[in-house]
């Protein structure tokens, strides 16, 4: 039975979840070294925001299949790493978003009517009322940094509550912005402008410290900021200085640089600042949502089939994928073919998607041909994860081709593959009922199906020759299961492709080669 190591906090339902198909470990607040230690004999591992998956964590993983991180942000994962190992990391993109983006909008009204303080004020005896006077939001700009999924639903709320919207998302559109009832502006304008600026972006090379000591002076001195986001895009330490010298007027945060938040001079400020633990996917419902997504998820990857949130494989809606299965499988059989028909290193792989294929997303179908491709070379351990990063270190450059017009099949794939020993192609296609058939082998027309052990030849097409194959085949007591010819001219060249029943013994290919008229050959184990 596969193991699952649950190693922080996930509500209840994921774990009944997981407990259908494994055992379930529930190990939270493990110190790095006891999480490299046990990791070795867990098939995957499931997470919220503490547990950091490092290399080191996942080298010691020899037998994790997928990480699963109940949330959205998977920077607590080297999912690079996880990448190189064949590691599929999922995550729940939408289960907490609504839980987000209500955390930001408590926190600005919190920070405009002061009300953490005023409330700790109550509760030690005291009525202030002159002290906690607050501002309104109704008619003030809001200005939205990243319009995803969080900031869009901000967006709707702080709409409602009468506030007017500024946006910068450099990746989404005027249209997309307005619809939402935002106007797309540049950062410089959002800071300048903004009465609240709220950030809903990931933390990447480009955001960090994107809000820092100069990002503070040209906001208005009666700015509040908000961060729900990720650690690190603010700059604590400018924003501390900022708050303090009065050029901002307060901030919000629920992330920090470091978690949990150390010595930090935001601790020491007054009622302007409001902190929480990370607290914006912390509620009931959310943690029910990521929990059961991340959990089905991982069911489903331990029971080989595939993930419908992974971070590093091309995402496919389950439909999708459901039409292109097929496909994938017609990729990976001609990718293994022609890399056993190259023999060598192959240097380049040419993907030519024809009729319905080239309609399609062509990524699923270049990385299925290639962990055919790279099957001899890695056998189990290459997969849909790591397979382009493979294909990318071993220097194989990859092109792909697309022809829309449909010729003699819905749908077929083309793989042309150029290495040390030559070039060599095949085309496949699907029958109606979705079974693979090998339609040209390096431009020779045949038809059949692959099967486990085939053996191919080039020959002279002359009298006699398919005799003799047959004939020897039959002394070193070979079953033909079938054999084909297939020819451009008759008398020229042409292919001889025999289905086995065994593997060809060892000697006899150099025996066929010796054949009069027989040029090349190959056996292949599909
Ligand atoms: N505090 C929490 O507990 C909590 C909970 C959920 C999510 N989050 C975090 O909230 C953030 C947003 O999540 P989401 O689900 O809305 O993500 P999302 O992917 O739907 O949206 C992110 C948006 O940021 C934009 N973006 C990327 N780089 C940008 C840049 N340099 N400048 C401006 N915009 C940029 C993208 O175009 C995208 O529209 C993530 O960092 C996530 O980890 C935090
Ligand atoms: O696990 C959590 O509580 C935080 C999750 C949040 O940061 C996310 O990115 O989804």
């Amino acid at each position: 039975m596969s193991k699952v190591l649950v190693s922080d906090p996930i509500d209840q339902a994921g774990i009944d979840i997981l407990s259908q198909v494994a055992q379930v470990d529930v190990k939270t607040g493990l110190p790095a070294e006891e999480l490299v230690r046990i990791i070795p004999e867990y098939d995957a591992l499931m997470i919220r925001s503490e547990t950091r998956v490092t290399q080191e964590v996942i080298s010691a993983g020899k037998q994790l299949k997928i990480i699963g991180r109940a949330g959205v942000g998977v920077d607590n994962v080297d999912v690079p790493a996880a990448t190189r190992q064949g590691i599929v990391v999922v995550n729940s993109p939408e289960g907490n978003t609504i839980a987000a983006a209500e955390h930001a909008i408590a926190l600005m009204l919190s920070l405009s009517r002061l009300i953490p303080d005023a409330n700790t004020s109550v509760k030690s005896g005291k009525w202030e009322r002159k002290k906690f006077v607050g501002a309104e939001v109704y008619k003030k700009t809001l200005g939205i940094v990243g319009l995803g999924k969080i900031g869009s639903h901000v967006a709707a709320v702080a709409k409602a509550m009468g506030m007017k919207l500024l946006a910068f998302d450099p990746f989404i559109s005027t249209e997309r912005a307005e619809h939402i009832g935002c106007r797309l502006v540049d950062m410089d304008m959002l800071l300048r402008e903004a009465d609240y600026i709220t950030l809903h972006i990931p933390k990447t090379p480009e955001t960090a410290h994107l809000i820092n000591a100069e990002a503070f002076a040209k906001m208005k001195p009666t700015a509040r900021i908000i961060n729900c986001a990720r650690g690190g895009i603010i700059d604590e330490a400018a924003l501390a200085e900022a708050v303090k010298e009065g050029k901002i007027a307060g901030a919000a945060l629920d992330v920090f640089e470091s978690e949990p938040l150390g010595e930090s001079p935001l601790r020491d400020l007054g009622k302007e600042v409001i902190l929480t633990p990370h607290l914006g996917a912390s509620t009931a419902e959310a943690q029910v949502n990521v929990a059961i997504d991340v959990a089905e998820q991982i069911r489903d990857v331990l029971l080989g089939l595939p993930a419908r949130s992974a971070v590093n494989i091309p995402g496919l809606y389950p439909d999708v994928l459901e039409k292109l299965k097929p496909y994938l499988r017609l990729a990976e059989t001609l990718g293994n073919l022609v890399s056993q028909l190259a023999g060598g290193r192959v240097e380049s792989l040419n993907v030519h998607l024809q009729g319905e294929l080239a309609s399609n997303d062509s990524k699923p179908i270049v990385i299925a041909a290639l962990k055919g491709l790279l099957y001899q070379a890695l056998r189990e351990r290459v997969n849909y994860v790591n397979a382009s990063i493979e294909a990318k270190e071993r220097g194989i450059r990859v092109i792909e081709t697309r022809d829309n017009a449909v010729r003699d099949y819905a749908g077929s794939l083309h793989l042309e593959a150029k290495g040390s020993l030559g070039e060599h192609s095949v085309t496949g296609a699907l029958l109606g009922d979705g079974e693979i058939h090998i339609t040209d082998i390096n431009e020779f027309p045949i038809n059949v199906p692959p099967t486990h052990h085939m053996l191919f030849t080039l020959h002279r097409d002359m009298p006699g020759i398919i005799g003799k194959i047959g004939s020897l085949l039959g002394s070193f007591n070979v079953n033909i299961a079938s054999m084909q010819v297939g020819r451009k001219i008759v008398r020229g060249d042409a292919v001889m492709v025999l289905s086995l029943d065994d593997p060809l013994p060892e000697g006899v290919l150099a025996e066929i080669l010796k054949v009069p008229g027989i040029r090349d050959a190959y056996t292949v184990t599909l």
